[in-house]
């Protein structure tokens, strides 16, 4: 099946998400999409998986034009999208997720459907229990869940959208095995992802964005440093670790320790400097993101922990404490747990400003909405509504409300969804906060940038955590090393 998107156009109020996209996708090809924040990927999947109506523009399968309607009208002509959060329902069985929706009457037959589905997870190589409960699968397991649920359905073209997000490194080689086998039988595999070294191992062409327009395509061998250019405009370089001179302890952890039903942390001791950058690394679900939270008053801790912060004792003390004593969470989950859907930008501003007023001032919070948006370069407006707004901009909104000044920093997955551009920009902002006492500790999957921007690093295993090492010191080599729980000594 051949894919033709012409003179595709997308309006959002008085953006232009997508301008004059035209862009054909051959039978057998792993196609890329590339792009800054809010570049427009996502709008242009949205329109071809039925999610979202272009405003002008056709769409053609093998030459004939079509009209998608909805998500359901995609699918029946073989168009199935991939969501970086499936939409599954996670306290149900698989095979239960599997039948909603499905045609079959009171008494589908279950038996069938199971069989068929075996077999053909069993053509991948994948491992697909239909009797167990969809919570109980990880990320890696539910993404392998909705292929195989798309293939079944009869998808021919697959769209993925950041699709290697909270995956571990073989369920990444899985992935991409999969989809490099669904390209050589002729399917079309449409891969959105803002990681430059993805694209340039899987996918045989990329097509870049860049402000809704479609700037140009790539083809392998890729060149990084043009598809660089061509994503921003202009050459990128990663800005360096600012490295930590200060000898006041911000945080100061003796034996802490967190119990949760599957892992228990203990005995952990750590200082953290005004100014210093603690990057957390390990597989997700070792400790790293309890222990972060645990810091952030989110999560109490046990036994003999004694947790302070500038000299204050906040073990025990109800979140409202580290709050007032300047330390500040930023969660990986932004619209469930960082922004509220439904509220402005501008209300966002009024809600974390100055509470002991009775009456909100308007002039002032709109004002102030408008000052940081311009220094923390959003793309919205102060009435745009969160959830309107790209992960990028998200990200950029999350951090424009953190208050000022600040002991502590923690963020989980801070660059999660974020292009380059905004990642160095990120970092900027962070390495701003340091020079004035600041400490950050933060959890990535992204290896690269736990060792270039922190200067010491705890790894995370099964509960157990490493020594500080300092990054300075440390390579990628023995950062995987101790992710995999190799020489784990503590
Ligand atoms: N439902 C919406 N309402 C208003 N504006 C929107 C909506 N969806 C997207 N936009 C805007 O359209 C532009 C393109 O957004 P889009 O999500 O397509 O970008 P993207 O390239 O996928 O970005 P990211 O990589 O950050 O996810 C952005 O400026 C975004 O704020």
């Amino acid at each position: 099946m051949k894919v033709e998107l012409r003179s595709i156009h997308k309006y959002f109020g008085p953006v232009h998400a997508n301008n004059n996209i035209s862009l054909t996708i051959l039978p057998g090809t792993i196609q890329g999409i590339v792009g800054e924040n809010g570049a427009g990927k996502s709008t242009l999947m949205k329109i071809l998986s039925g999610f979202i109506q272009a405003d002008e523009g056709e769409i053609l399968l093998d030459d004939q034009v079509i009209t998608i309607h909805s998500p359901s009208d995609a699918l029946k002509r073989g168009i199935g999208m991939l969501h970086q959060d499936p939409l599954d329902f996670p306290p149900m069985k698989v095979i239960d997720n599997l039948l909603i929706g499905q045609e079959g009457g009171l008494f589908p037959n279950k038996r069938k459907v199971a069989a068929d589905i075996k077999k053909l997870a069993n053509q991948f190589g994948f491992s697909i229990d239909t009797e167990a409960y969809v919570e109980g699968l990880t990320v890696g397991e539910r993404q392998q869940l909705e292929i195989i649920r798309l293939l079944w359905m009869g998808a021919r073209i697959l769209i993925l959208d950041e699709p290697t997000t909270g995956i571990s490194a073989s369920q990444k080689e899985k992935l991409f095995e999969t989809l490099t086998r669904l390209a050589s039988e002729g399917m079309i595999v449409i891969f959105v992802s803002h990681k430059l070294e993805e694209i340039e191992t899987l996918c045989h062409r990329a097509a870049v964005f860049r402000g809704g327009l479609l700037v140009g395509e790539a083809i392998q061998p890729y060149h990084t440093d043009d598809l660089v250019r061509l994503m921003f405009g202009k050459p990128m370089e990663l800005g360096s670790r600012l490295g930590c001179h200060s000898e006041e302890n911000v945080v100061e952890i003796h034996n802490l320790e967190i119990e949760d039903p599957r892992l228990h942390i203990r005995d952990v001791d750590l200082d953290v400097k005004a100014g210093e950058v603690i990057g957390l690394a390990g597989m997700e679900g070792s400790g790293q993101r309890l222990f972060l939270r645990a810091l952030g008053g989110l999560l109490a801790t046990t036994g003999r922990t004694k947790l302070l912060v500038k000299g204050h004792d906040l073990t025990h003390e109800p979140y409202s404490s580290y709050l007032k004593t300047g330390v500040a969470y930023v969660p990986a989950d932004r619209m469930e747990e960082g922004l509220i859907p439904g509220l402005t930008l501008k209300e966002h501003f009024i809600l974390t400003g100055d509470t002991k007023k009775l009456f909100i001032d308007q002039e002032e919070s709109l004002h102030r909405t408008k000052v940081k948006i311009s220094e923390f370069n959003i793309k919205g407006r102060p009435d745009s509504y969160v959830e309107e707004l790209s992960g990028g901009n998200q990200q950029r909104a999350l951090l424009a409300l953190l208050n000022e000044p600040l002991s502590l920093v923690l963020l989980e997955h801070p660059s999660r969804g974020l292009d380059l551009e905004s990642t160095i920009w990120l970092w900027e902002k962070l390495k701003e906060r340091c020079k004035t006492g600041t400490a950050v500790i933060f959890i990535s999957s992204d290896l690269e940038q736990i060792l270039h921007y922190s200067d010491r690093i705890l790894v995370f295993f099964g509960g157990k955590v490493s020594k500080p090492m300092l990054a300075a010191e440390t390579n990628v080599d023995q950062l995987g090393q101790l992710i995999g729980g190799k020489g784990f000594v503590n």
